[in-house]
């Protein structure tokens, strides 16, 4: 593994869109790493001890996003690494030469991956849409979401690289300049 891209953005600004058309391109020198999988296989293994009551209650079953991430911010308060160490460690990065890590959210998720890899390693990419762009993607402001650490932690974050993802840029264009930028062609 010579680099690993950790790409940042809010909801519905292309994250998965974009590693996606990264990884076809760059074939099976990537693949790509997600760190809400772990988040989700055992988010889904606790809801089946709860499932009656997830099942039976109205509420319960439509807070599942929240709760998720109060849950994993449970989970990451006493060890910040705990995810991105099991998406890492499930994935098969001698075989590839590029990681893409399609949902960085937290400050921690970069501290864990630069101290884990190193520098010279781990690279930053933020993507941005406007809120229309977004809105049009399906995109609605949810209290509890939008306004929480999952979706706020890194806006001021100083990311190697800032990318606009709307429709002035076509995805190809998108894609050329991520490549040309992280120098991964
Ligand atoms: N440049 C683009 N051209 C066409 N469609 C796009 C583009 N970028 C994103 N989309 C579409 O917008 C939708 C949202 O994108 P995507 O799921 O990649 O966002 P995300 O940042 O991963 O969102 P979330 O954080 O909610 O998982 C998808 O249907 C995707 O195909």
């Amino acid at each position: 593994m010579r680099k690993i891209l950790l790409i940042s953005g809010k909801r519905k600004c292309g994250k998965d869109f974009l590693s996606e058309r990264l990884q076809k391109r760059l074939g099976d020198r990537a693949l790509i790493v997600r760190i809400s999988e772990p988040i989700k296989t055992e988010w889904a293994r606790k809801l089946e001890l709860n499932l009656n009551s997830l099942l039976s209650d109205g509420p319960y079953k439509e807070q599942y996003r929240r709760d998720m991430i109060v849950w994993s911010d449970e989970v990451r308060a006493r060890d910040y690494g705990y995810f991105c160490r099991m998406a890492m460690t499930q994935a098969p990065l001698d075989l590839v030469d590029v990681v893409i890590v399609s949902d960085i959210r937290r400050t921690n998720d970069v501290r864990w991956f630069r101290e884990t890899y190193g520098d010279d390693v781990v690279q930053t990419l933020r993507l941005t849409s406007l809120p229309e762009t977004r809105k049009a993607r399906g995109w609605n402001f949810t209290a509890g979401v939008d306004d929480v650490a999952s979706e706020c932690d890194l806006d001021d974050y100083q990311f190697d690289c800032v990318l606009p993802n709307d429709a002035e840029m076509s995805s190809e264009q998108l894609i050329e300049k991520v490549l040309k930028v992280f120098k991964l062609s």
